[in-house]
């Protein structure tokens, strides 16, 4: 996950390539709350693993569900339908799919066995509409108090041990703000018709108010409810009826389909993107019972090549422009999200209806779409329950807002298809649902070598070169090259292969055959790590003479620029700005006078436990310096455009944050 403060998309060209996708959020959270309420225990395998559904594990973990991991799996023991725990408090960050769910069974379970239940979550979700949900339950009799502003949570729910709900009306229910509000007492209510010992229980009628919304979602709380043993009877999408007797069986296992909400970005990717090679998204496909599959006919309509297997769905770019398009989207709410975004490639305005649910969901999503979309030249025409978007005459690279919401997060990241960079503020937000999106994406999407962006620190031994860009590196999200470390690790093999130390070719044939893998800061050999092996000053050394050696320097060559992918990279070594990235869009030069970076090889040395005087490190690092400033072939000097800072004076973070902004005048978004 990049947990940062921003992302910056370099212009993206084509997609292609085999994703999976995590595990689906609605069918996640859905089934984690039936598990905690049945009988005996369920194993659940490929749950997503996200901020929504870790606040939904902790409170079931708090209310005395018992869960452990077995190898990939959770199993989860439930409750059985009786409390045992009487009270608590739980935080629901901004997870809609736990809050409306749980706020119904703790009612339920708190008016007829007694209890005192508080639930909260971030800011956002005290914005986020509960009224309708509590209304219904407060028909049955169950005693909920609203802790903040009436009609939102934080929620208190209260009750006594026997207590009776009143299940002989119907209860009612408005279907035309969020379907999750139905989905909830569908959920919760055969707590409440099961019946107490020897009692029968009774059917409990559902009524709703108004034209449902999202039905796929409800037909997904149907079907999971049917798997944990309770057919619910339903009446066209007016009335629902919650059979007496109803109890929650564990059906022992369940899979969790990916997530295809999710799958509508990759296949947006395709459509927009897969030139050479298809997209293949594995995980869902025409056997999904979640109604976000159906984007894919939009995406179809918009001209998307797609072919559509149980469990996987394979996308090509197919009409180019896309084709505009008019659609009624309130069977696909959330995935509508990702048509807004394909509109922006479109041959004409794409007017999207029925969305008027996108106003209340992690933020006004019709709002704050329609506000980020223009940052990218659209035009853009919003109403309480529409969006219409025109497409870019001129392009613009754009700094994208996206509100705490993971899905305008994913989406924006769809408009760098377009010749521009993007930047994605607060990209850690896709955590709520696919922490690894941007990793995904970078894995499918691929652009022009020369369109990556790359910072170069090239400087002497021990100026600090490593520390600095590693840390910018972790900053931006980019790569990092130590191209040191190549050097080493090819002084390291030698050494120990007994090629001598001026013997480029076969150093080079050595070099070739090297099995390297990169593991963060780690790096392996042959499977063993050698990370530490290649500080030792021998091996430095080494590499300090085989680097003068062309064939060495030619065979290090392409291995280096691989390194260059996106979001960008960051390099480090002695020719990296003016050998192997001439055309880098930052080079800094970094130096420190001889006696600061002695001393700080030493306390590097010491620090790693190894013995060394202070003495020799200097005369050795001076020696080095006169080998690598005067050899023929890259010389070790700054770049004619290189920025020279000698950062004797300076601890890490002032050097750092120096070289950031020099590199945030670079970039286009003007922040
Ligand atoms: N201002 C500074 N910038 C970078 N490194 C510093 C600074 N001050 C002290 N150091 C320390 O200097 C040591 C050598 O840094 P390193 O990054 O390994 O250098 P290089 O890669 O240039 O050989 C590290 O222990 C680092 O923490
Ligand atoms: N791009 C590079 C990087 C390193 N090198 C050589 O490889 C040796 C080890 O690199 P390093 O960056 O790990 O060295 P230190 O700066 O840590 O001493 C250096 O002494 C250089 O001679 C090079 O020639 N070109």
């Amino acid at each position: 996950m990049f947990a940062i403060p921003f992302l910056d998309l370099p212009p993206l060209t084509k997609a292609s390539g085999q994703i999976r996708l995590p595990g689906s959020k609605s069918i996640s959270n859905r089934v984690l709350l039936l598990a905690g309420l049945a009988e005996g225990s369920t194993l659940v395998h490929d749950l997503l693993d996200s901020d929504d559904t870790r606040v939904m594990i902790e409170a079931l973990r708090n209310l005395g569900c018992d869960l452990a991991h077995e190898g990939g799996a959770l199993r989860i023991t439930g409750i059985g339908g009786r409390l045992s725990v009487q009270q608590a408090s739980l935080f629901l960050g901004n997870a809609g799919t736990a809050m409306r769910p749980l706020a119904a069974a703790l009612a339920v379970l708190a008016a007829t066995q007694g209890g005192q239940f508080e639930l909260s979550g971030v800011a956002r979700m005290h914005e986020r509409p509960i009224g309708d949900l509590v209304d219904a339950l407060r028909q049955l009799g169950c005693d909920i108090q609203y802790l903040g502003n009436d009609g939102y949570p934080p929620l208190r729910l209260a009750g006594q041990p026997q207590g009776q709900l009143a299940t002989g009306a119907p209860v009612r229910v408005r279907g035309d703000v969020s379907s999750q509000f139905l989905t909830a007492l569908l959920l919760a209510l055969p707590l409440a018709s099961s019946g107490q010992g020897e009692a029968p229980g009774t059917d409990i009628v559902i009524e709703v108010d108004g034209e449902l919304i999202s039905k796929p979602y409800v037909e997904i709380t149907l079907n999971l409810l049917a798997r944990f043993g309770i057919t619910v009877q339903r009446d066209g999408w007016q009335r629902f009826t919650v059979p007496a007797g109803s109890r929650y069986r564990s059906p022992g296992a369940v899979h969790v389909e990916g997530d295809a909400s999710s799958a509508s970005y990759f296949v947006a990717l395709g459509a927009i993107a897969a030139v050479d090679a298809p997209v293949l998204i594995e995980g869902v496909g025409s056997a999904s019972i979640q109604g976000d599959v159906r984007f894919v006919e939009a995406a179809v309509a918009m001209g998307a090549d797609v072919r559509m297997e149980a469990n996987r769905i394979e996308v090509r770019r197919g009409a180019w422009p896309l084709r505009a398009i008019t659609l009624d989207c309130n069977h696909i709410p959330d995935a509508a999200m990702t048509l807004a975004v394909m509109a922006l490639y479109a041959d004409g305005p794409t007017r999207l209806t029925n969305i008027a649910s996108w106003r209340v969901k992690e933020t006004d999503r019709i709002a704050a779409m329609a506000i980020e979309l223009r940052k990218v030249g659209a035009q853009v025409e919003e109403g309480a329950d529409f969006i219409e978007v025109r497409p870019p005459q001129a392009w613009q690279p754009a700094a994208i807002h996206t509100y705490d919401d993971h899905r305008m997060a994913m989406c924006l990241s769809l408009a760098a298809f377009n010749g521009v960079p993007v930047r994605i503020l607060d990209p850690q937000c896709v955590g709520k649902t696919f922490p690894d999106y941007f990793e995904a994406l970078f894995q499918l999407a691929h652009t022009h070598h020369d369109l990556v962006p790359v910072i170069t620190i090239d400087g002497p031994t021990a100026s600090g070169k490593g520390t600095l860009a590693s840390t910018l590196a972790a900053s931006l999200g980019y790569h990092f090259l130590d191209s040191g470390s190549l050097y080493r690790v090819a002084a390291l093999a030698s050494l120990r292969q007994g090629v001598a130390d001026t013997d480029g070719p076969g150093i080079a044939a050595l070099i070739s055959k090297l099995r390297l893998r990169f593991d963060g800061p780690r790096l392996f050999l042959d499977g063993e790590e050698v990370s530490d092996q290649l500080r030792r000053e021998d091996v430095g050394s080494r590499a300090s003479k085989i680097s003068a050696l062309g064939d060495v320097r030619a065979a290090l060559y392409a291995l280096q620029v691989s390194f260059r992918r996106p979001p960008g990279l960051v390099a480090d070594g002695r020719d990296m700005g003016t050998v192997i990235f001439p055309d880098a869009a930052l080079k800094v030069f970094l130096t420190a006078s001889p006696a600061t970076r002695a001393e700080r090889r030493h306390k590097q040395l010491i620090s790693k436990g190894i013995s060394s005087n202070i003495d020799d490190l200097r005369a050795d690092l001076e020696a080095r310096d006169a080998r690598d400033r005067t050899r023929a072939i890259a010389p070790l000097q700054p770049a004619e455009d290189a920025l020279l800072l000698d950062n004797s004076a300076q601890t890490v973070d002032e050097s750092v944050a120096q070289v950031l902004g020099w590199w945030e005048q670079r970039t286009p978004f003007g922040i």
